[in-house]
């Protein structure tokens, strides 16, 4: 890959957008839920900290990475067009170099303060995203973000490892809503940037199979999220206001699921995608809150 011409000096703004910091920030929320959900009390202030630096530095280093490998594709997508490596502005060299530099460092942090647990489980999700998704999956299959998805949603097993040293089947019950949640998330925002998907020759589900089918798909991944988000309750995760808020949540979800198959609103796609990230904050911030109001041992 010969290096674009950099025809102006990147900034700090530059390398913070490699990051895909927005993502990384509600990935970040999600691990220190996970380590909060490990344990009846506090989590220790150096784990949830160095903790969490340390799996936010590896998903940024793996986002650059997708900066990288991408930037062909990404200099022809009006969303995408503006980004450092695709403009230029960042330098492959520079890019691998930094990736290289917050990846190594967040290994460094997790392996040292951490435990080898939590490092390499973080290992194989920055693998999973840079080079399993990025380099191979996204090109390959419809089925790209269903796979891939595994690696984002890794996060809250991370948080729970970080803690306890240990996998539990809760922490997978978390892992498993992200993971349901991922393809109505992306798809509803592929509906709406198909065309463009489809003039780089990305095989997204709404370009190879169609709009109406990935409406339908959309449709049956919400209900079996919904589904998912009701185990943490029936296996004595959570309590009662977790259960509230999963009910009413999903229910909105379904709303916008059910919008975009009604196909009356030209806004629907973009909704629901605004949607999803305001419904995987909210869900996972009154487990939390309930985790504290309502405790295993109180119900
Ligand atoms: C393979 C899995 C995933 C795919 C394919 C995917 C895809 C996308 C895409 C294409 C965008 C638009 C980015 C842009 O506007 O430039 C986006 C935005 C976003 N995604 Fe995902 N996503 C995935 C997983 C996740 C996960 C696991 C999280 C968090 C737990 C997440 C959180 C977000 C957030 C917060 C945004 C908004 C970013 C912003 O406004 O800057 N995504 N996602
Ligand atoms: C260590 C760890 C937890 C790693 C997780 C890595 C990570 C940052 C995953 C993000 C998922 C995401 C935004 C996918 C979009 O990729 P895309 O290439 O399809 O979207 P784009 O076109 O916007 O680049």
């Amino acid at each position: 890959m010969a290096d674009v011409q950099t025809t102006q000096a990147a900034s700090w703004r530059d390398y913070k957008e490699l990051t895909k910091p927005n993502v990384v920030l509600l990935m970040i929320l999600c691990s220190a839920i996970g380590m909060f959900m490990a344990v009846p009390g506090m989590v220790p202030l150096d784990v949830l900290i160095l903790g969490n630096l340390g799996i936010a530095l590896c998903a940024g280093a793996a986002a650059a990475v997708n900066h990288l490998v991408d930037q062909r594709i990404d200099q022809q997508m009006a969303r995408t067009l503006n980004r450092p490596v695709a403009t230029g502005k960042v330098g492959n060299t520079q890019a691998a170099i930094f990736a290289l530099v917050i990846g190594g460092l967040g290994m460094g942090i997790l392996f040292v303060y951490i435990n080898a647990l939590t490092a390499w489980l973080t290992i194989a999700s920055l693998l999973g995203y840079a080079v399993v998704y990025t380099m191979f999956l996204k090109r390959a299959t419809p089925q790209n973000i269903v796979i891939g998805g595994l690696a984002g949603a890794a996060p809250p097993l991370l948080g729970w490892t970080a803690v306890t040293g240990e996998i539990h089947g809760h922490a997978l019950l978390l892992v498993l809503i992200i993971f349901a949640w991922t393809p109505p998330h992306f798809w509803a925002l592929a509906i709406h940037r198909r065309e463009e998907y489809a003039k780089v020759e990305i095989p997204m589900l709404p370009v190879t199979h169609g709009v109406a089918f990935t409406k339908l798909h959309i449709l049956l991944y919400t209900i079996i999220m919904c589904l998912i988000t009701l185990l943490p309750y029936a296996t004595r995760l959570s309590g009662p206001l977790y259960l509230l808020g999963a009910v009413v949540l999903g229910g909105g979800f379904l709303y916008w699921a059910i919008e975009l198959i009604r196909d009356k609103n030209p806004k629907a796609p973009m909704e629901t995608f605004k949607y999803s990230i305001i419904y995987l904050m909210a869900l996972f911030i009154i487990m939390l809150i309930d985790h504290y109001l309502f405790p295993v041992s109180s119900l």
